[in-house]
């Protein structure tokens, strides 16, 4: 309520007053109102007098606004604004009051109440008005409301459940929606009742830990908790807790989020990481976890482990030949074989490819008895994985190599038993698979000279550290040289002369044999141009024989590659002779006859080398294209003292005359021997007898005597 000249206040105060006094002080009350106070002329608007704090709000001083009318200094809103304060004035003598606005000078709007009341003075009618500025409180009511929604809007759409419970009585005070997915439960269900009431929180004896460490510690973050749902189920949520004083009573902010699907994925992703996809083994990462648990445990117990490492024999020939759905299906039948022979405490993995491992733990007794163990239960595995098996109307034999490391006999590292184990199973494949072999510490050398010589086979081509030999090949009748075998030398660094017995199969193995044998084809086939553009062999009369690894036959661009170096050279197709042996059609016979096909239409021929040492089977010999028997020099060797050789040389070469194919016996070295194969009709050879291999450049040598 305004103070004006009629009101109590200044009309008691005015008793005791003088009428000069009164206006002083009614001029003092008027400045000093908190409230803007300003008098106009009733019928215009007419500005008669304002206070300081309509100066200081609406930024109108009073020399600049006196004789002016509100509405000439734009005050109202709208004319009708103030009709509508005048208008309260007629009908009533008490100040009358209006929500409106009034506008400052610089154009901002003030939101108040303005009182109204008419004044008669002695000339004329007056309008005392007063204006209580609301604009601030207006605002941040607004600005309240705005939070108050927003938070609210927060509080709902959150795809957390968010509640809020009296910390004390753990009474229900409010719970979102996000509170109703995920418990089942609606507000209605909860809201004033308590949360012992539920069993929402699975172990509610938490609920006190959780309050007495927001004491200690002011909140709880993303701590993982268990929940049930209204159905009983079981879930995982994360869970943040913040303490809230809600009109005086503690009260709990709880937000929870569902993490049961989340935890699922990790869980999934946890046993992807771990477990071979195609068996469901354990990998090798989470094998060597448990390794090294093993290792641990059997030594705080003083007891055996045992570590076996198996390999298919010959697995890849399945994958190639039957195809990776079938390979697929016979790691699976190994795998439930071998989990089914050994104990639920041991480990079986997959290490990837056809190589698995069983980890053996607890083994009790001395050494002796428990390599016996291992050994025999290594039998058992072998003789039952060799257990024919059925598949798509095949039926499929493999046998498995088996490696042993005993634990800790043989390492006390995850890492150094599986390299025994592997070491040892290595020599169980050398020694012609389907073995066990148990780790003895002169494997470990072995295994590390092997190692280097592939080390230093790996640089021997770089370093021009190869050379190829030559073998003259001749024909008993008339002593003529018919054709020569390139063999491969290795001159190493420090060893010295490297025989490729020593080093063949580990190229082979490891794969060089590709570049290396590449680069002997090269080598032969620019020494026979040499040789024919020196007229030094006839080039209808002559064979150049270069030995062909397994894998090297195998290159699905093989007869390409055979074609280009032959065009490189200029070489005539016919002088090329491929040495191969019969480990070429252990794989994919019918692949290999096509690729012999092809090389024979260009006019290369086949010698199968090492006739007799192998499988030697007369069912694929009769398929093969070959054009000549290489007789084995092991043969020839004891053929004139050994009966038994004897007899077999004898059988190759009628075997040869009956397929039609050519012969020549390898490792001649005595004149009796050279007799005795041409008392059967055998006329070509090689061998010491003649000469040893020769260098290039001794071999043109050799030639260039022969013709002079
Ligand atoms: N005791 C005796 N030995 C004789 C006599 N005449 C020749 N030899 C040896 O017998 C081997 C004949 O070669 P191979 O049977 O193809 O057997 C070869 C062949 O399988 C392989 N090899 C050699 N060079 C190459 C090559 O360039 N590529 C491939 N893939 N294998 C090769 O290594 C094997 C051994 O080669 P080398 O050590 O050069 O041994 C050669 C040769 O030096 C003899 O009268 N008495």
């Amino acid at each position: 309520m305004p103070i004006t000249a009629d009101s109590p206040l200044f009309q008691l105060t005015g008793l005791a007053l003088t009428a000069k006094e009164s206006e002083k002080h009614f001029a003092t009350l008027f400045n000093l109102s908190p409230n803007v106070v300003l008098l106009t002329r009733f019928e215009d608007g007419l500005i008669c007098n304002a206070n300081r704090h309509f100066e200081t709000t609406f930024g109108w001083p009073m020399s600049d606004c006196m004789g002016r009318t509100t509405l000439e200094i734009g005050l109202w809103m709208a004319a009708q604004h103030r009709e509508m304060a005048l208008e309260k004035t007629l009908v009533t003598d008490e100040p009358a009051s209006l929500e409106t606005q009034w506008r400052s000078r610089d154009g901002r709007t003030h939101d108040g109440t303005l009182y109204t009341q008419q004044i008669d003075l002695s000339d004329g009618l007056y309008l005392l008005s007063t204006f209580i500025d609301n604009t601030e409180h207006i605002r941040a009511q607004q600005a309240l409301k705005a939070s108050e929604e927003k938070f609210a809007r927060a509080f709902h759409s959150s795809p957390d459940a968010i509640i809020i419970t009296e910390r004390d009585s753990g009474r229900y005070i409010e719970v979102n929606d996000g509170f109703s997915r995920l418990s089942g439960y609606s507000a209605s269900d909860v809201v004033n009742r308590t949360v012992f009431e539920f069993s929402i929180m699975a172990d509610i004896t938490q609920r006190t830990r959780l309050i007495q460490e927001i004491e200690e510690k002011g909140k709880v973050r993303n701590r993982e908790l268990l929940g049930r749902n209204k159905d009983g189920e079981l879930i995982t949520v994360d869970v943040s807790i913040d303490p809230l004083l809600l009109d005086g009573t503690p009260c709990l902010l709880i937000t929870a989020r569902d993490i049961s699907q989340l935890k699922n994925a990790q869980a999934q992703i946890q046993h992807l990481a771990y477990h071979d996809s195609l068996t469901n083994l354990p990998n090798r990462a989470l094998l060597m976890d448990r390794l090294s648990q093993q290792i641990a445990l059997l030594k705080r117990h003083n007891l055996r482990g045992a570590l076996l490492f198996l390999d298919l024999d010959h697995f890849k020939h399945i994958n190639d030949s039957l195809g990776h759905p079938v390979g697929d299906s016979v790691l699976k039948i190994i795998t439930a074989r071998l989990e089914a022979s050994v104990r639920l405490e041991d480990t079986v993995a997959r290490l990837g490819g056809d190589e698995f491992v069983v980890l053996i733990s607890g083994l009790e007794g001395s050494r002796e008895e428990v390599v016996d163990q291992v050994q025999r239960l290594a039998n058992t595995l072998r003789e039952l994985l060799s257990e024919p098996m059925f598949l798509d109307g095949h039926r499929l034999q493999v046998t498995p190599s088996i490696g042993i490391a005993l634990i800790p006999d043989h390492g006390s590292t995850p890492a150094d038993l599986l390299k025994r184990a592997d070491i040892a199973l290595y020599r169980a494949k050398d020694s012609g698979r389907n073995a066990i072999q148990m780790f003895h510490a002169t494997m470990q050398k072995a295994a590390s000279d092997r190692l280097r010589l592939e080390n230093d086979l790996r640089q021997a081509l770089a370093r021009g550290e190869f050379s190829l030999s030559y073998q003259p090949q001749v024909d008993t009748r008339g002593n003529r040289i018919v054709g020569a075998e390139a063999l491969l030398r290795w001159q190493h660094p420090s060893l010295g002369h490297l025989a490729p017995s020593q080093f063949i199969q580990v190229m082979e193995e490891s794969g060089m044999i590709l570049e290396v044998g590449n680069w002997i084809l090269e080598e032969a086939c620019k020494t026979g141009r040499e040789l024919l553009g020196k007229e030094l062999i006839d080039g209808n009369d002559f064979s150049l024989c270069v030995n062909i690894s397994p894998r090297q036959f195998r290159q699905s661009d093989f007869v390409e590659r055979v074609e280009r170096c032959l065009r490189t050279y200029g070489l005539p197709n016919r002088l090329l002779k491929l040495e191969i042996t019969e480990g070429i059609v252990i794989q994919n016979l019918d692949d290999t006859i096509a690729k012999m096909l092809q090389l024979k239409h260009l006019g290369i021929s086949f010698a199968m080398d090492d006739f007799g040492t192998g499988y030697s089977s007369l069912t694929y010999l009769k398929r093969l294209p070959v054009d000549a028997l290489k007789i084995d020099q092991s043969f020839v060797r004891d053929a004139t003292t050994d009966p038994n050789d004897a007899e077999i040389v004898r059988a190759i070469v009628a075997m040869a005359a009956s397929l039609n194919l050519a012969i020549i016996a390898e490792g001649v070295e005595t004149q009796e021997q050279l007799d005795f194969l041409a008392q059967l009709d055998c006329h070509f050879y090689q061998g010491f007898l003649f000469s040893e291999p020769l260098s290039a450049a001794g071999f043109e040598t050799l030639l260039r005597g022969r013709f002079l």
